[in-house]
């Protein structure tokens, strides 16, 4: 059953500690303030807020080898992944606002409970596929997919705190767009995977038009599926998106970025998405972080099906005039 229903549930993942910097859990509130519940009401989509979750931080919480905080990622994640769950079984389209992309575990899997064929788009500078063994900071929001993938199990550890987590997604069912910052250990597994993925250099080479076509092409061209978009804000060059953790040059242009929503929410197939790593803390100005939170409004509009072309709606449903 695709969920890709006409109603939206907004989550707020206020969740900070799949990395080590402060201020990323402010992300969900700097995105509201940019008015993104403004933007999508003008879209006529019925809107359900569910607000920001609670998550608790767990105080007896010793690293996992240099692994900080696993068990209250993966507390959060299980969290997390009720309230998507909840969302996508009534119905709506979830988007889950962070907050930092280990977040990414738990709305993947929610998501994945009600609609087991989905699909993942990983839209980012960076492949969050590193292993507890192969991560070269530890931090929880570069591993994200690691524990998502059902070939990688031979190669992960036992996370305490992720003992609920049942690896569920094909490596065929995923493809990366915009990486620019690959690990040695990432590259390893993209390749033993044979990973599809598409690096800045391949947009360089063939266009944001022939990426986004190959990407959607190897995802749904056997079966549709529903999609569910995981987006690093980061994926955007710094000079769009500053107020983030790693940001990394020459990342997507805005037209790029937008484009590629527009053909995702043109599939008519998407069915999630997270919004992840608005740093508020870390824009050097207000207009900074202004900025950041502003583009993640509009790539969450555009995935929804804001168009640059505008839009309306038939002339027999317009106010007959001098009414
Ligand atoms: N690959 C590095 C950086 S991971 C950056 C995570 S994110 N979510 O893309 O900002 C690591 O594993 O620590
Ligand atoms: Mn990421
Ligand atoms: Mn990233």
């Amino acid at each position: 059953l695709h969920n890709c229903s006409h109603s939206v549930a907004i989550i707020g993942a206020p969740f900070s500690k799949g990395q080590k910097r402060r201020g990323v859990e402010h992300g969900p509130q700097a995105i509201r303030d940019a008015g993104l519940l403004d933007r999508l009401s003008t879209m006529d989509y019925p809107l359900h807020d569910y607000g920001d979750l609670n998550f608790t931080h767990l105080a007896k919480d010793e690293c996992f080898m240099h692994v900080p905080f696993p068990r209250t990622v993966g507390l959060a994640n299980k969290m997390l992944a009720s309230a998507v769950g909840s969302a996508v079984e009534a119905g709506h389209t979830c988007i889950t606002l962070g907050g930092d992309h280990s977040l990414a575990i738990g709305s993947v899997q929610g998501h994945y409970k009600h609609c087991p064929d989905l699909c993942l788009i990983w839209v980012d500078a960076h492949a969050d596929i590193n292993t507890p063994l192969t991560s070269p900071s530890g931090n929880l929001h570069g591993q994200s997919v690691s524990f998502l993938l059902k070939e990688l199990q031979d190669k992960m550890p036992e996370v305490p705190g992720f003992s609920w987590l049942k690896p569920f997604l094909s490596t065929s069912d995923l493809v990366y767009i915009g990486l620019r910052d690959v690990d040695p250990g990432e590259h390893y597994i993209l390749k033993n995977c044979g990973i599809q993925y598409f690096t800045m250099r391949d947009i360089d080479r063939m266009g944001i038009q022939r990426v986004t076509e190959m990407s959607l092409d190897h995802l749904l061209s056997r079966k549709q599926k529903p999609i569910h978009l995981s987006f690093d804000i980061d994926a955007f060059d710094p000079s769009l998106a500053p107020a983030t953790g790693t940001p990394v040059n020459g990342g997507l242009t805005y037209r790029e970025g937008i484009y590629l929503a527009e053909e995702i929410n043109n599939t008519g197939l998407l069915s999630a998405m997270d919004l992840v790593e608005v740093n508020p803390t870390l824009g050097a100005t207000r207009e900074a972080v202004e900025a950041t939170a502003s583009l993640a409004v509009d790539v969450i509009a555009a995935s929804l099906g804001k168009t640059r072309e505008g839009a309306h709606i038939s002339f027999d449903k317009l106010p007959s005039p001098g009414t």
